[in-house]
């Protein structure tokens, strides 16, 4: 079968290598596989690795079984898959049920769903030992050359005593409902992670876009391609922190997955996989534990000869523009760069109710000194523009805040990684090259039926997809946005959680001014709302002011950046924004800590705060941060609001 020649021999060729002594044609054979690896994600975005008869694939078979059973119990049962680790649990969203596992986390429910968490993580841990053997196979390859310590260093350890690993095991069921066929059950996204691995027992569903840039980016770039799986066979995804921390060398693959008919009817073949219908699936995302200092420069250093060129190709300026950061950092970037989440807009369930009432109790408390008022927002999602529309200073800012963590203590560096903060000179190129590769990728969503993978990896095997679908829709996929889902964010921002705890502060500020009406929310240079009069340094800037109501869309002579002393006449006009581009705005001063601004904007909004997180130029804004810790923030600036999702 043709397919079969796209798949490597995962056996022969890899798992066994380092149990023996490696003579000269095993060596070579080592070789030619880690090549191939190498070359297929760059060129097609993926690689299918064939595991038939391998006792590896075992515990993915059993697992699928496993997820099958468990989607097919009732919802007590699914209900009981509640853990306090986060990131993990059941969730549903449309079109599919989803239930996350983090490699190491105990175990939640009790007899039947302690068996079923056990063979997860069994399938975690084998997955695990997957994504590490091929890692370092990457590294070795001639494509790139690297130590592979420089990669596998920045993983954590597994397994980790009693602790919950940043990797997740994400297991899915999509609906078998006909309607939902017409929908795509996964929008097209971005894995934030280091490498994903899928398995499932249907040869169909999952589809990689072709790459558009870079070196892999050849005959029928951009065209969807099938991707084939089924007994035996796991596809191998670069995700967005292994493309950083290569420098752009390869390019995290755009996939999504397509419904297919799965006959329900449970398991009278004896097979629990399509147990209630639909098709079901795996996929372990490694990633990168939280408080590894991710440097592309370091990482990449003196790798292979044809690098400087395949990082010019790669259009966004190589690793030497790409800033060190930690993979908490790297995870806001990735939040920033994707704002719309694949599950997005989804209103978490409310907090329990005796919880609810003491959290309403302390927001009124809280509220009754802050004020707010709604604005109708551009319907864009705000860091689109704002990390289009940044300036390199900016994000060199909020690069920064990574180092600042840095200095907290929080953070390790490989041996020799430089010390000082790295510039980011070509930022603003970069976004915008980000954001025409969005458009591009939005475009070309509309493609229909899919060539399968197949051929070699030596040339570029694939034709261009025809026509277009009129059928196919996108969920929740707005136009200029590339999605993401939140796998590993919780995990990956507890490192940014554990970076904050130490430094909460106690001082907050009290009043601020009385209410003014809304203007409508413009944004000018950089993303900004236009700056009032009334602040920013100008001579209007007196605290007397501060009670007046700001006139809306006031001029500071389309000044950019605000003066250093704008914070001397007390307060500013912030705004938040959440996903649908609604906006709340806040009169803030200088103390203000922000928890207190979230927790108004999450009152005013019904949300969970828990469940919300807020990000200013690419960084999460820490609760206990007061408004003067934000680099750079001026009047009119605006906070995006996003939903931490579970499991996806
Ligand atoms: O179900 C699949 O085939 C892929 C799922 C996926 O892309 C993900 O969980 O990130
Ligand atoms: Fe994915």
């Amino acid at each position: 079968m043709a397919q079969l020649l796209a798949t490597l021999n995962v056996r022969q060729q890899l798992l066994s290598f380092d149990e023996l002594v490696p003579d000269a044609d095993r060596a070579s054979a080592y070789t030619r596989f880690c090549n191939e690896l190498w070359t297929r994600l760059q060129q097609q975005g993926v690689a299918v690795l064939e595991l038939v008869d391998d006792e590896e694939f075992s515990a993915f078979a059993s697992a699928l079984e496993t997820c099958a059973v468990f989607f097919g119990a009732d919802e007590s049962v699914k209900q009981g898959a509640q853990s306090a680790v986060p990131g993990e649990g059941y969730a549903v969203r449309p079109g599919k049920e989803l239930l996350a596992v983090r490699l190491g986390a105990p175990a939640w429910g009790s007899g039947r769903s302690r068996t079923q968490h056990a063979a997860l993580q069994k399938a975690s841990s084998r997955a695990d030992r997957l994504c590490r053997g091929l890692l370092c196979a990457l590294c070795r390859s001639p494509g790139l050359d690297v130590h592979s310590g420089r990669v596998l260093g920045l993983l954590d350890d597994a397994p980790l005593l009693g602790q919950a690993s940043a990797s997740l095991l994400r297991c899915a069921r999509y609906s078998p409902d006909p309607h939902a066929a017409q929908l795509l059950a996964f929008a097209p996204h971005h894995d934030r992670g280091v490498l994903t691995l899928v398995a499932s027992a249907q040869e169909q569903g999952l589809q990689v876009q072709l790459p558009q840039q870079g070196q892999g980016a050849g005959a029928g770039a951009g065209a969807w391609v099938d991707v084939p799986l089924g007994p035996g066979r796991v596809a191998v995804l670069c995700g967005y922190s292994l493309s950083y921390a290569l420098g752009g060398l390869l390019q995290p693959a755009l996939h999504r997955v397509r419904p297919v008919a799965v006959a329900g009817g449970g398991s009278a073949d004896g097979s629990a996989a399509t147990a209630g219908g639909g098709r079901v699936s795996l996929a372990y995302e490694l990633c990168f534990r939280p408080n590894a200092f991710v440097d592309p420069a370091a990482i990449t250093q003196g790798a292979a000869e044809q690098l400087p060129a395949a990082a010019a190709a790669a259009g966004e300026g190589g690793a030497a523009s790409r800033p060190a950061l930690l993979t908490c950092a790297l995870m806001e970037r990735f939040d920033a760069t994707h704002p719309v989440s694949i599950n997005g807009g989804v209103r978490v369930e409310q907090a329990q109710p005796r919880a609810q009432q003491e959290l309403a109790a302390r927001r009124q408390r809280e509220e009754a000194s802050l004020v707010t008022d709604a604005g109708e927002g551009d319907q864009k999602p705000a860091a689109t523009a704002a990390a289009a529309g940044r300036s390199g200073a900016q994000a060199q800012k909020a690069a920064g805040r990574g180092w600042a963590a840095v200095a907290n203590g929080a953070a390790e560096g490989p041996q020799g990684a430089s010390q000082a903060p790295p510039s980011d000179a070509t930022g603003q190129q970069r976004r915008t090259s980000l954001r025409l590769q969005q458009q591009q990728q939005q475009n070309s969503r509309q493609d229909a039926p899919a060539p399968a993978l197949t051929g070699t990896a030596t040339k570029k095997p694939f034709g261009t997809s025809g026509g277009s679908s009129s059928k196919e829709r996108e969920q929740q996929a707005p136009a200029g946005a590339t999605a993401r889902h939140d796998a590993g964010a919780a995990a990956a921002n507890g490192g940014a959680a554990g970076v904050s705890a130490a430094a909460r502060r106690q001082r907050e500020d009290n009043r601020t001014a009385a209410g003014d009406e809304a203007p409508a929310v413009k944004r000018g240079r950089h993303g900004r709302a236009p700056a009032t009069g009334k602040q920013a340094g100008s001579p209007a800037a007196a605290p007397s002011a501060l009670s007046q109501p700001a006139p809306a869309g006031g001029g500071n002579g389309g000044q950019a950046e605000a003066p250093a002393g704008q914070w001397a006449g007390g307060a500013i006009k912030i705004i938040i924004k959440d996903q649908s581009g609604s906006a709340v705005r806040f009169e803030v001063k200088q103390s203000t800590r922000m928890g207190r601004v979230f927790e108004a904007y999450c009152s005013r909004q019904g949300l969970d705060i828990a469940n919300h997180r807020f990000v200013f130029n690419e960084c999460r804004v820490r609760d206990d941060m007061t408004a003067d810790e934000l680099p750079g923030l001026q009047d009119g600036d605006v906070l995006d609001c996003f939903v931490n999702q579970i499991g996806n």
